[in-house]
């Protein structure tokens, strides 16, 4: 949050804010003195106890007369009205700026790290980070904020007490401060509270994310009633969790009123019965008293608020702690690689944390450029870390890639990666047009060069079937489309950024034999154009290799 700080919106938003508060609160202080003369004039008495105000109300011009005070109080309730507006808007302002940087710092974090952090988390809790952590982040600077009003309100408000009744004032200062020591421990249960809820937040992100992503195998396996309780056990835990919290901030409120009407008791006997004020010093005392009071409340339940939002920042800034250190480094000047003979992989070895055997272990193959290289072998043999290898996604553990003769090291990975297209099972479909789809690869690419990647690809027929052919819209993840149509519209992607390598990672194993000989047919055309690597068990793609590269349990086993 502390970085937010830097950012030049909120330097300016900052003492605007606190501008506004100081005056909205002074208005306050004000306003509350002025009912001193006001009720001493109602009562028709001489406000003698007030001698200082009174004279202080005259100097400002105006007469101790019943209208001009009335005049003046209203002008004074307007005129606080309109800055505690302004204040809200301020306050509301300063907090989507701090919220939006620490989003942005996040999601930039995410993106900037490497790809084997990247395969390692759970997507469901950079889901949790990004949208509810950050919201309740958001709700507690809100209440910060709110907090920092109530203290500049209630300075105003010690300032007009200690204007009317010094004695009386100090007494509910003293009051004041015992109660807000006394609800330590609420403040200590805020935050266990709210370590519990983000940690229920997470769980209920997991269930419902592995949910949607398994609706077919939840429909098929008829696991409905299973599906639905895991989703609800997570709610329940959250509907327990917000009923402990709200308790424990209602008894918070109820400790606070209970003890507030017990000290303005005290203090108003005090007042009458041992000091012998005048009823009209008594009553703007116990106004601003009564003013205080809830004012004291919404410190308390604001500060309870924040240490209940205080872990989720702490989990955010650790989350964005942790994808910093996992940053890729920046690409040096991009230079293009070229990949005219061939990629060797020398004495390849990679092993991911928290696995036994290595993924690869001691690998030295090449890969021809301009030809098509299939990589086969059993599940678990290393055939997609092979690709990410090859694609500039991971650096291995030991040994060395290299294009030609250009060692893939770190610095030159997002380089290398942008002369890369990759293709796997699951590739992002966007909810946009056809166009939109395809230019995501290429912003800058005009409509002929789209028809000309969409012929290449095998996919321009369809496409031209199409209620309004490029701009046809897809709906989400291309639901429109069939399997076959979205991985040959992914191909014209791919294509859009003339890669020089192409890599499918099982791109056509979900598909039926007519599609895949259709993508089968375009990839012979591309034989010669980009080093195309696949990874395929079977069928027309496997027939296509020039090249057959076996792996097993990590080792190439076998080249043909
Ligand atoms: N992100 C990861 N974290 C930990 N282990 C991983 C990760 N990805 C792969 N592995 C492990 O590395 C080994 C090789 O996996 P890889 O996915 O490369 O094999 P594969 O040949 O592509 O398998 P499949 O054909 O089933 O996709 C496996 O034992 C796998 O469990």
């Amino acid at each position: 949050m502390s970085a937010g700080l830097r950012d030049p919106q909120v330097r300016r938003l900052v003492p605007r804010l606190a501008l506004l508060q100081t005056l909205s609160a002074l208005t306050e202080g004000v306003g509350l003195v002025l009912l001193v003369p006001l009720l001493g004039t109602l009562a028709g008495r001489d406000t003698v106890a007030v001698g200082p105000i009174a004279k202080a109300v005259t100097s400002l011009g105006f007469d101790q007369t019943l209208p001009a005070l009335l005049a003046l109080f209203v002008v004074l309730v307007a005129a606080r009205a309109a800055l505690v507006l302004a204040r809200n808007r301020a306050a509301l302002s300063l907090e989507l700026a701090l919220i939006d940087g620490l989003r942005q710092r996040a999601w930039r974090a995410l993106l900037g790290a490497d790809w084997r952090t990247l395969q390692g988390l759970r997507r469901s809790d950079q889901a949790s980070l990004l949208i509810t952590n950050l919201d309740r982040v958001g709700h507690g600077v809100n209440q910060l904020l709110l907090a920092t009003t109530s203290v500049v309100t209630l300075l105003a408000l010690a300032l007009a007490a200690l204007a009317i009744y010094p004695l009386f004032a100090l007494g509910g200062l003293l009051a004041g401060m015992l109660v807000l020591l006394a609800y330590r421990r609420l403040r200590q249960q805020a935050t266990a509270l709210g370590e519990a809820f983000g940690a229920i937040w997470d769980r209920v992100h997991g269930a419902i994310g592995e949910a949607l992503g398994a609706l077919r195998s939840i429909k098929t396996l008829g696991r409905e009633a299973q599906a639905e309780a895991m989703v609800m056990q997570g709610f329940a835990e959250l509907g327990a969790a917000r009923h402990a919290w709200h308790s424990s901030q209602a008894m918070g409120q109820f400790l606070l009123q209970t003890g507030g009407a017990a000290v303005l008791a005290l203090l108003v006997w005090l007042a009458l019965a041992g000091w012998h004020l005048p009823a009209a010093t008594v009553l703007p005392l116990i106004a601003v008293f009564a003013r205080a009071l809830p004012l004291l409340g919404t410190l308390q339940e604001a500060w309870q608020q924040w240490r209940h939002a205080a872990p989720a920042l702490a989990a955010a800034e650790a989350q964005i702690a942790a994808m910093d250190a996992a940053a890729e480094p920046s690409a040096i000047a991009a230079e293009r690689i070229e990949l005219a003979r061939a990629m060797h992989l020398s004495s390849v070895t990679l092993h991911y944390a928290g696995q036994v055997a290595p993924a690869l272990a001691g690998v030295s193959v090449a890969i021809p450029a301009r030809q098509i290289t299939a990589l086969v072998g059993p599940s678990g043999a290393g055939k997609s870390s092979l690709a990410d290898l090859l694609a500039g996604l991971l650096v291995p553990d030991a040994g060395t890639i290299a294009v030609d003769k250009a060692v893939l090291d770190p610095a030159k990975l997002r380089t290398w990666r942008g002369q890369v297209a990759y293709i796997d099972q699951e590739p992002l479909v966007l909810a946009a047009s056809v166009g939109d789809n395809l230019r995501w690869a290429a912003p800058a690419a005009d409509e002929p060069r789209l028809w000309q990647a969409l012929e290449d690809a095998a996919a321009a027929d369809f496409v031209r079937a199409l209620p309004q052919r490029l701009e046809t819209r897809l709906g989400d993840g291309g639901r429109r489309l069939s399997g076959g149509e979205r991985q040959r519209l992914m191909l014209a992607r791919a294509l859009l950024r003339d890669p020089q390598l192409l890599i499918l990672d099982e791109a056509t194993s979900a598909l039926d034999t007519e599609n895949e000989m259709a993508i089968a047919a375009a990839l012979a055309q591309l034989r010669g154009r980009m080093t195309i690597v696949l990874i395929a068990h079977r069928g027309a793609l496997l027939d296509l290799a020039d090249h057959v590269i076996r792996l097993d349990s990590g080792q190439v086993v076998d080249e043909s």
